[in-house]
């Protein structure tokens, strides 16, 4: 017989205590939520399947090194205006995070020798792109300003739940012009917004790799709410890395949250949500164990939320909608490596996108991305080496169906062909590696729990900006989704924000 925790937890008293809150998975948006609904007084549980918290944002030690196991170009971490919501989420349960300054977002590589840098001045990096196409220097800062201009939108007001009509009336009223701003870009894509400005083809080009290296689609697909936030605050806020690694986000959370009086599970991997008449009421782990609550909150993906966690064959039309609309974006091949010093020439950058062919850009293997996170905090790595964490797109299908052995020489043949392309920008990278792994969309499948490894959603087609990413309440009553499948998508502010506006709807709902 499984056993049956009917919601009842042991309060300080020794009375019996109802849940409010089930959150299933530790990711950040999973960790805002919780964290934000246990500051708001809520009794709040996470189950998290594996043994840390973090998910994508998660870390892994070998050898004295630590990985971060996603990028570590990290937005949200400002000290001013309201789009700072990490800095916000971990203050909101009275922690913090020592950060370090990135001085340059990305150094690109791109086709015909074209070298640019995104330095945090702003100035500074339109004068760097004008250089390379004086033609468009109008053009350039009419695209980048108009992204100010998203920014400046969000950055003024409180960032909640679009869902509550009591907060929409506030900000409204607060801040008109700010609402009918977004009002007006929620709709709009980057790549129309460029049109406007700019013709030359090969800098549409570089506005669309500027798009892609974070939304996994072009310009014409990315919402320009997303692009405004990106474009802007990094030289706002700027990326900040944290002290320790990115891991230390999730921990610290953790760290509030047990502090408000939320728990979290490790281990805990939920299989079922429970329904009655029609509504969440609670969860069933892998080991039997079943756990109820007034709210049933899920940070796993909607694929696997709707797919595996819920009955396929009950799906609500309205997520049958949504599939029909989105669709799972690649995951990635990973490289995680340790190599010595002085493969990295004095003054390289921590953040660089490489490709060598514009037609290549969306294809597998097209475009590499490589964090050295070790130029910002040299602790994760022993002294006279560094961490390359080097990824590129890769399908789940591509890595299905084969023997160990060829698993295994397939991801040392496509880890060669990576280094190989490296070895033009860090030349001796291949004698000057002390250490490798390689992750596939199978790993990511495995150990971050997402449909087929899957980054994150993306558009089918072209589609109304932002219009079709769905919020936080879900057609199941009692259900809500948080994290990169509702609104605005990915990015680790992105799915911050997302717990924040979750939180509160849930707060509402529950009278809190
Ligand atoms: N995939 C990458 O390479 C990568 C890299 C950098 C950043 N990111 C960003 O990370 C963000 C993802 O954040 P998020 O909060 O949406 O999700 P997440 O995937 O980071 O976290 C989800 C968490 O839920 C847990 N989980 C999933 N199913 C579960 C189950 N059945 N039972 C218990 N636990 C379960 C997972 O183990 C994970 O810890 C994205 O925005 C993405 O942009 C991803
Ligand atoms: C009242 C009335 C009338 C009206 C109202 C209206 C309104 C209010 C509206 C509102 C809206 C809102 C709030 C919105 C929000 C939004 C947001 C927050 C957004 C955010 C976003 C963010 C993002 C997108 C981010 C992202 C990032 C990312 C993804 C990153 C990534 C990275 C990577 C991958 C890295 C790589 C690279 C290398 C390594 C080089």
């Amino acid at each position: 017989m499984p056993s049956v925790k009917k919601s009842l937890n042991l309060a300080a008293n020794g009375n019996l205590m109802e849940l409010d809150a089930i959150v299933i998975g530790s990711g950040i948006g999973g960790l805002v939520t919780a964290t934000q609904l246990a500051a708001k007084g809520a009794k709040v549980l996470v189950l998290e399947r594996y043994l840390i918290p973090g998910g994508s944002a998660g870390y892994f030690e070998r050898e004295g090194y630590r990985f971060d196991v996603g990028a570590s170009m990290i937005f949200g971490f400002g000290n001013k205006g309201t789009t700072n919501l990490l800095t916000r989420a971990l203050q909101a349960v009275n922690v913090s995070l020592e950060t370090i300054p990135d001085a340059v977002q990305i150094h690109y590589h791109l086709p015909e020798d074209l070298n640019i840098r995104v330095h945090r001045d702003y100035e500074k990096f339109l004068q760097e792109l004008i250089e390379n196409f004086p033609q468009e220097r109008h053009g350039i800062r009419q695209f980048y300003d108009e992204c100010w201009q998203v920014f400046n939108c969000l950055n003024a007001m409180d960032l909640l739940s679009l869902e509550e009509p009591r907060y929409l009336t506030r900000v409204f009223f607060e801040h008109p012009m700010a609402c009918l701003g977004l009002v007006k870009y929620l709709p709009m894509n980057a790549g129309d917004v460029a049109r406007k400005y700019i013709t030359d083809p090969t800098l549409l080009k570089f506005i669309d790799i500027e798009c892609y290296c974070w939304s996994v689609v072009p310009a014409e697909m990315t919402p320009m709410i997303n692009a405004g936030m990106v474009f802007s605050d990094r030289h706002y806020g700027g990326i900040n890395y944290p002290k320790g690694g990115v891991g230390q986000i999730a921990l610290k959370l953790v760290e509030g949250l047990e502090q408000a009086g939320g728990e979290i599970k490790y281990k805990a991997r939920v299989t079922k949500i429970i329904t009655e008449d029609g509504r969440a009421v609670g969860v069933k782990l892998a080991t039997g164990e079943e756990y109820r609550a007034k709210r049933i909150i899920s940070n796993a993906t909607r694929w696997d939320t709707f797919e595996q966690l819920l009955p396929a064959e009950e799906m609500p039309p309205t997520e049958k909608k949504w599939q029909q609309r989105y669709q799972k974006s690649p995951s990635f091949l990973s490289l995680h490596l340790g190599v010595e010093a002085d493969v990295l020439p004095l003054g390289t950058e921590c953040h660089h996108i490489v490709l060598e062919d514009w037609q290549k850009m969306e294809l597998p293997e097209g475009t590499i991305f490589v964090s050295i996170p070790t130029l910002l905090d040299p602790s994760l790595a022993p002294e006279g080496y560094h961490i390359l964490h080097v990824f590129t797109p890769s399908w789940f299908e591509d890595w299905r169906g084969m023997s160990e052995n060829e698993y295994e020489e397939k991801k040392e043949e496509a880890a060669g062909r990576i280094i190989e392309r490296l070895e033009k920008i860090f030349p001796g990278l291949d004698a000057g590696l002390d250490y490798m792994e390689v992750g596939t969309p199978r790993s990511h499948r495995r150990f971050l729990g997402r449909d087929d490894g899957t980054y994150g959603p993306i558009p089918k087609r072209k589609l109304a900006g932002l219009l079709g990413m769905p919020f936080n309440r879900t057609a199941v009553p009692g259900l809500y989704c948080v994290g990169d499948s509702t609104f605005p998508g990915q990015g680790l502010n992105a799915v911050a924000f997302s717990g924040f506006a979750c939180a509160h709807r849930v707060a509402v709902d529950l009278g809190l």
